[in-house]
């Protein structure tokens, strides 16, 4: 394969850019080699600059659900785009995504657009501080927000594989607000609770997490948190950026059937635009300024071409429940196919899906938090994930990433990526042997 403009574009840019990637995680650091640099993008396919095509399987970290350069999206923008693309000021287009995030959310009654996942989560914790008071936020380990300074704690996605998922520049001040619980476990989150008594204004949450790989609740989990948090005052926070839209209409807490207090949402809602949002109880959000007096405000904020761009996905996840079906089977499909080629390899690797998000764990224990998603062996599926490359497949270039499968896969596109699989299986058990 060749990728010579790739190699000299990632020159030009460490020049420019530091580590030559505009987010860590892009920088191929945990999987060694060097990045891909990608001209374009259809359906379920990726082309780099020397133009090689890939089948996706991160798909911009979850937004193009329904696949890259999907046409009701880029018309929207085209439409978008001519009237202008930005005014600051009020627009028809803010009025209806609003109407239809609350429309579909279950939790959610009002709802404030943001550019960003991050700005997201930084808003909804400073909402449910002034709302209640209080300082302090529990936070689970290997759970990523984001990066605001807050979140800078046991953090994963990109910072559990850059070593420093406690960043520097973070103030002891901050860090000290920000307490700590292993994800799936209650007995800790009510230990925190009981020794910092009517301190905590929230507590946030990815209802599924998919930043140390995914990770899914424990029966009875979330329901747990919704509990604590009642009993309480706690404000329950569901930060659904990767989960909202992916995991039903309604995100994760329609398919769990328990309801945050707040929300953060961000991907899809912008169909590959830059887009976040935070929304929730009515009583709640009109704290948020100007109604209230919790500050929060952005130039770019409700920007209208964003949000032509994820109006058009979302109505069209609102009206076509198969695209959900659809969902499902390739989950399903990969799932199964590649759950097979580990068994008759004899192999016991880990597994975790839930819809559309999935990946292998390599390690053989049971993922249900930071600690075990950290007993994978970490060079296997460097190799795993070149091995995979090299047979035209995109993963995350990390163990402690999610894979999103978009809505455009073929069966054939499956087969390729079960196939893959098994062959790069063959390939690095080979070389351990
Ligand atoms: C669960 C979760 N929350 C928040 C964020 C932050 O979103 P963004 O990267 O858009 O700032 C991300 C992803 O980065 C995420 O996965
Ligand atoms: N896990 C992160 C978001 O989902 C990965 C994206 C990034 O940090 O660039």
């Amino acid at each position: 394969m060749n990728t010579d403009k790739s190699v000299i574009l990632f020159e030009r840019a460490k020049k420019v850019i530091p580590g030559g990637v505009n987010s860590p995680v892009r920088a191929f650091q945990a999987v060694g080699g060097q990045p891909l640099f990608i001209k374009k993008a259809e359906g379920a396919y990726l082309y780099d600059e020397d133009g090689n095509r890939y089948i996706d399987c991160i798909n911009s970290w979850g937004p193009m659900i329904l696949g890259h350069a999907y046409a009701p999206v880029l018309e929207a923008i085209q439409r978008a785009a001519a009237d202008s693309p930005s005014f600051g000021a009020p627009t028809r287009l803010e009025v209806e995504m609003a109407e239809l995030i609350v429309s579909m959310v279950p939790s959610v009654e009002m709802v404030r657009m943001v550019n960003s996942g991050t700005e997201a989560t930084m808003s909804a914790i400073r909402l449910a501080r002034g709302y209640t008071g209080r300082h302090k936020i529990i936070k689970f380990e290997g759970c990523y927000h984001g990066h605001g300074d807050s979140f800078l704690i046991a953090a994963g996605s990109g910072a559990a594989t850059t070593g420093a998922p406690n960043s520097p520049g973070v103030t002891p001040g901050t860090a000290q607000d920000t307490l700590i619980a292993p994800y799936n476990d209650l007995q800790a989150v009510e230990a925190l609770i009981a020794q910092y008594p009517e301190q905590i204004a929230a507590i946030i949450v990815e209802p599924v997490a998919g930043n140390m790989g995914c990770v899914l609740p424990k029966p009875g989990y979330l329901q747990g948190l919704r509990d604590l948090c009642d009993k309480h005052g706690i404000v329950l926070i569901f930060d659904e950026v990767m989960t909202g839209f992916r995991l039903a209409p309604g995100g994760a807490q329609e398919r769990f059937g328990v309801f945050p207090d707040l929300t953060t949402l961000g991907k899809i809602i912008g169909g590959g635009m830059p887009v976040g949002a935070y929304g929730g109880k009515r009583e709640i959000m009109e704290k948020v300024s100007p109604s209230g007096k919790v500050y929060q405000a952005g130039t770019l904020s409700g920007n209208p071409v964003a949000m032509a761009a994820g109006l058009a996905i979302l109505r069209e996840l609102r009206e076509n429940s198969a695209i959900y079906a659809r969902l499902e089977s390739i989950g399903d499909k990969l799932y199964k196919g590649m759950k097979g080629e580990l068994e008759k390899r004899g192999l016991h690797y880990t597994m975790n899906k839930i819809g559309s998000m999935l990946n292998v764990f390599f390690t053989e224990q049971t993922v249900y938090d930071f600690t075990t998603a950290k007993s994978c062996d970490l060079q296997l599926f460097a190799k795993y994930f070149q091995a995979m490359l090299r047979r035209g497949v995109y993963l995350a270039p990390s163990q402690f990433e999610s894979w999103f499968c978009s809505a455009a896969l073929s069966e054939e596109d499956i087969q390729h990526i079960i196939q893959a699989h098994a062959d790069a299986l063959d390939e690095i058990i080979n070389q351990k042997a």
